[in-house]
């Protein structure tokens, strides 16, 4: 795909699809519960359509119509044995959170993905599953395919979770459920924690204190309605371009505002962004709101420590912003991008120094010197859907035109990424 330079700036009212995390949870806790679970705007991307395909194929009814998802629920035990390989496609967050929940059921079963899932770690997973008493083997003892078979019981647990991870810590939430005893779950630092509320919002008897969150042994549960709020993940790269044009207002409606997952105001107010938030209100125990853009001055900043977690998704657009920033961007302690869909770092930092960027990587993280100036050239997104949409904008505030290798793959979070932007763009 090409993309030419935008010439003008962004001025509208948006809003984004469906919150990615949020919409996954829906599709597992809905097909757990008895009775039926309405889910309203669901995020239609690849990665969730896997996660629905998976539960299919464990006898789950799931109903599809526009952004509306009808579930079925089987009840906590009634999921089926698949008759093939579950396929989480390119989702870590489905075949991490799948594999707690595969390893408490009465049947074998086996789950895969890309090429992409197939390098990304799973110990992560499997160790602390295995230690609470399952029974999950992982390919050459750390990648996908993975095979868990069905053991007597799970036992009580305390996890100190080597580093944050809401896919981890969520895995041993979901074997928790079905366990002997307590499992007590001690993150390094806060992880987005929408399994937490969606656990309270079902009645799942789920504590968090602090960094701490234990859960008991679930009992039956009931269908419920779930509001999926805009993903704050895909309003990121439109903030951050209304950031960086000039002249910018844009508004973004409806938008999940989990303060787990906010880091990226944080951030874009510390470099000097105008962003005020309005309509502040709670749907199905998850905060959501307005968020108001204008354009403005960005300043480099230092980023690290406990705001990683909780911009996890958002460095690669965070990057750009930083190029366009005065000053020097200094992004540490972020050593998991190396393990996302492509290694985050390397990938960022390659493309964007293609285009003129001044941007070196290092072992935790990367340094931006703000220069306010790309060129267009031929980059490659390494078939990661969040690579994808900051080259875009990269390639819309370069001079010249931008080449860009493998574009499809922002179907994965967010399939219309192309038509929201065209509603704002000012030519
Ligand atoms: O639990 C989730 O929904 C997610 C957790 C994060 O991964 P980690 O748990 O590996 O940090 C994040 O990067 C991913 O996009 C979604
Ligand atoms: C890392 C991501 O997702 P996952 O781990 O679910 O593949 C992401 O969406 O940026």
């Amino acid at each position: 795909m090409i993309i030419n330079k935008y010439n003008g700036c962004f001025k509208g009212e948006m809003t984004v699809p469906g919150d990615k995390s949020i919409s996954h949870r829906s599709i597992m806790f809905g097909s757990l519960a008895e009775g039926e679970t309405n889910v309203k705007n669901f995020l239609m991307g690849e990665d969730c359509l896997s996660t629905i395909g998976c539960f299919r194929d464990m006898g789950v009814e799931i109903e599809v119509s526009g952004t509306d998802v009808k579930i079925k629920g089987v009840g906590f035990k009634g999921l089926k044995k698949p008759e093939k390989t579950l396929d989480a496609g390119n989702s870590g967050t489905t075949i991490r959170i799948l594999s707690g929940l595969l390893a408490c059921q009465n049947f074998e079963s086996r789950i895969d993905g890309d090429e992409s899932l197939r390098k990304r770690p799973m110990s992560r997973v499997a160790d602390p599953l295995n230690d609470m008493g399952a029974d999950m083997e992982c390919t050459n003892g750390k990648y996908p395919p993975v095979t868990i078979r069905p053991v007597e019981k799970i036992k009580a647990y305390r996890y100190v979770q080597p580093t944050a991870s809401a896919q981890v810590k969520s895995c041993l939430l979901m074997a928790g459920m079905y366990g002997e005893g307590t499992v007590e779950i001690v993150q390094p630092e806060i992880s987005r924690d929408h399994t937490e509320r969606m656990m309270k919002y079902f009645g799942i008897p789920i504590e968090v204190e602090g960094k701490t969150v234990r859960i008991q042994k679930a009992d039956v549960f009931k269908g419920k309605d779930i509001m999926v709020p805009g993903d704050i993940s895909s309003a990121a790269f439109y903030m951050v371009a209304a950031c960086i044009a000039k002249g910018s207002e844009i508004l973004i409606r409806d938008v999940g505002l989990n303060p787990t997952r906010t880091g990226i105001i944080d951030v874009l107010l510390q470099m000097g962004g105008d962003i005020e938030i309005e309509n502040e209100r709670l749907e199905n125990e998850e905060p959501i709101g307005d968020i108001r853009i204008k354009g403005s001055d960005l300043k480099g900043i230092e980023i690290n420590g406990d705001i990683i977690p909780r911009i996890i998704d958002e460095i690669p657009i965070i990057s750009l912003a930083a190029v366009f920033a005065e000053g020097t961007t200094v992004i540490s302690d972020a050593e998991e991008l190396k393990v996302k869909e492509t290694d985050r770092i390397a990938a960022v930092c390659d493309e964007l120094s293609k285009m003129g960027a001044k941007i070196t990587p290092k072992d935790d993280g990367m340094v931006i010197e703000g220069t306010s100036k790309l060129s267009g050239a031929a980059v490659k997104t390494y078939g990661d859907h969040r690579m994808g949409m900051m080259l875009a904008l990269a390639g819309g505030f370069a001079d010249g035109d931008t080449e860009i290798d493998d574009i499809e793959c922002i179907a994965v979070s967010n399939p219309d990424f192309f038509k929201i932007l065209d509603t704002v763009k000012q030519i």
